[in-house]
């Protein structure tokens, strides 16, 4: 198609303000999906999307659309995910497109994600066209909502001039929001002629094809058969199918400047895939890449085991595959003396991490042991050598270290003015440091702070979310590295060394969790006949200490003599926690293990 009948653009929007909705009445008012095959919240298709209720992965969907002007428009789609753990994927669509929908709810006006998402769309330059949403329902506030936009004033490049005012339930405004697209958002500039110049902005496997990649053609065309270069990775490849979602994958015969589409590979090593990536001609090296492309880096770090050893070559298998399909999650095989062989997986936080592991479970079918997670630090030794250290294990003896730097962040928090005191406070205890705070308007307000990691994957994006009633909007900057007293805790079980439990923390802390974390064991490592010390040693020095007492009578054997149903159900416990532990040396270490470590955190 003529570039200048094409519209690339997404819909950014806080939590819950319709962009799912929005995105399936686009469709439907576009004959893409006949009602028939319309299903529900078609774009988010995982189970675990559905459950959680949070769309993790964007997908890609190509629209035909008939204007008033009777011109056919080719109107591609790029969905972004709503959740913070998964920014870098809402600048990674951006990235891909020339405008953007800003949605608000009218019932709720402005809130944090709406304007981190706006600000990351104006920094990418995209044309926004404000949309707000759910006017059908009693309490919309259009008027506030305009005004609350206006008052955005450090927002250049945000027009108001054509606000739309729409309900995506009832399918009211949608002519108005295709119609402002063709207007409003520029068609893409690129020139087909030239040398191609095209981004991956995601990928998935399919059975089928094989790695695909989901590419946004800026300049040059791309067709079946055509040899390709990958720029960062500096490999060369061959596109076996060229095609566009319709949202079902469909082969066409070539992907110009401007469009969006797939195309199949022969690429068999997926980790060879770097998402964010420039495909070019071999034959023309010089191209440059893309740019605006945000890369991503994992914030935390854990092992990932398998629960049963002959799971080993299936977890590898999987990994990489997960890894295709997200460019923030990556892996390195793990041998730990306790757990045998594993991964190393870097994560963008908790919420990435749980996610990844449940998608391992059930798609997989591989229960896993995950240890608890890490930052990377940086180390220097005495003897003037540096090394970079993810995983506590590998922690040199005290003796040998001259100081410890931790990673920080500079952390932009966008929430109500009213959070502001109990926020700051927040902050502090997770020892940040204070940078600076803006007033957005007169609703919200940005805190910039300059926050450890290891103290914010964790739990700090829940406490954010339940201080403030889950107004609150994070994103992350730059990194620095900060040195601090901090100390490795390592955990004895039976008088042996559990290298996976191993964790490193501050000093100052040191001994208050040591006593914690023995207490917790205690109750989760499952007894024997025998007693069982457990403790917690700090540079050589044992912090606390506690006996788990050894088993008394059995109640699933013989000589219990309690009800039936009890003795049912705890006999389904000890199977349930069975599956999630693996043997060291005589003794079972289950996942609650691993969890106590972080509960005391
Ligand atoms: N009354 C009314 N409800 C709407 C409208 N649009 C969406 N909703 C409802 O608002 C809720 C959230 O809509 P979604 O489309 O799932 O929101 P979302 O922004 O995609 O949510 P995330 O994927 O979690 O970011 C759903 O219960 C929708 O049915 C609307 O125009 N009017």
């Amino acid at each position: 198609m003529n570039s200048n009948n094409i519209r690339n653009f997404c819909i950014i929007a806080h939590i819950d303000h319709g962009k799912s909705t929005l995105a399936d009445r686009l469709i439907e008012t576009t004959n893409t999906v006949s009602e028939r095959e319309m299903k529900e919240q078609l774009l988010d298709n995982m189970d675990l999307e559905r459950e959680r209720g949070i769309t993790i992965k964007l997908q890609t969907v190509r629209m035909y659309y008939k204007a008033s002007d009777n011109i056919e428009y080719e109107l591609n789609l790029i969905d972004t995910p709503g959740h913070t753990d998964f920014n870098y994927e809402v600048s990674r669509s951006l990235a891909a497109c020339e405008g953007a929908l800003l949605l608000v709810d009218a019932t709720q006006g402005v809130q944090a994600q709406t304007i981190a998402n706006l600000k990351l769309a104006l920094e990418q330059n995209l044309t926004i066209i404000p949309v707000i949403n759910k006017i059908d329902m009693p309490n919309a506030d259009a008027e506030s909502v305009i005004k609350e936009l206006e008052e955005l004033e450090e927002f250049d490049g945000l027009d108001l001039s054509n606000v739309i005012l729409a309900s995506a339930k009832n399918g009211i405004g949608i002519d108005d929001i295709l119609e402002s697209i063709i207007q409003h958002v520029p068609a893409p500039k690129g020139n087909s002629e030239k040398p191609l110049q095209a981004l991956i902005f995601d990928s998935h496997y399919d059975v089928y094809r094989g790695v695909v990649l989901h590419i946004r053609v800026f300049n040059g065309s791309i067709r079946a058969g055509m040899k390709i270069k990958m720029l960062k990775s500096d490999l060369v490849f061959e596109a076996l199918q060229v095609g566009v979602f319709l949202p079902e994958m469909q082969s066409v015969e070539a992907l110009d400047a401007g469009e969006v589409g797939f195309i199949s590979t022969n690429i068999k090593v997926v980790s060879n895939i770097k998402v964010g990536d420039t495909i070019i001609n071999p034959n023309i090296p010089d191209t440059e890449a893309v740019p605006g492309y945000k890369e991503v880096k994992p914030m935390v770090y854990a092992g990932l085991f398998p629960i049963r050893n002959e799971d080993q070559d299936k977890l590898k298998d999987a990994v990489e595959k997960l890894a295709l399909n997200d460019s923030a999650f990556i892996y390195k095989q793990e041998n730990s003396m306790a757990l045998g062989v594993g991964f190393r997986c870097g994560f963008l936080g908790i919420l990435h991490m749980e996610i990844i592991q449940e998608r391992l479970e059930r798609e997989y079918g591989i229960e896993i042991l995950s240890t608890f997670p890490s930052v990377e630090y940086r180390v220097t030794l005495k003897n003037g050598e540096i090394a970079t250290i993810n995983n506590p294990m590998l922690l040199p003896s005290f003796e040998k270290i001259d100081y410890i730097e931790e990673p920080f962040i500079d952390a932009a928090i966008i929430i109500p003015m009213e959070n502001i005191g109990e926020i700051m406070e927040l902050c502090q205890e997770k020892r940040g440091c204070y940078v600076d705070m803006v007033y957005l308007n007169n609703k919200m307000a940005e805190l910039i702070f300059k926050l450890p990691i290891s103290e914010i994957a964790y739990d700090f994006y829940d406490s954010l979310k339940s201080l403030t009633h889950g107004y609150a909007s994070i994103d992350y900057r730059d990194r620095s590295y900060v040195v601090s007293d901090l100390v490795k805790m390592d955990i004895w079980l039976n008088d042996e060394m559990v290298d996976a439990f191993s964790f490193i923390l501050p000093r100052d802390k040191s001994f208050e969790r040591g006593k914690q974390i023995v207490q917790k064991m205690k109750h989760v490592i499952p007894r024997k006949l025998y007693p069982m010390p457990v403790q917690s040693v700090v540079e050589n020095k044992v912090i606390a200490r506690e006996d788990i007492p050894p088993l008394r009578k059995s109640v699933t054997g013989k000589g219990y003599s309690g009800s039936t149903s009890k003795k049912k159900k705890i006999a389904k416990n000890i199977k349930d926690n069975k599956v999630r532990q693996r043997k060291f040396g005589g003794v079972d270490i289950p996942q609650e293990a691993f969890h106590a470590v972080l509960d005391v955190r």
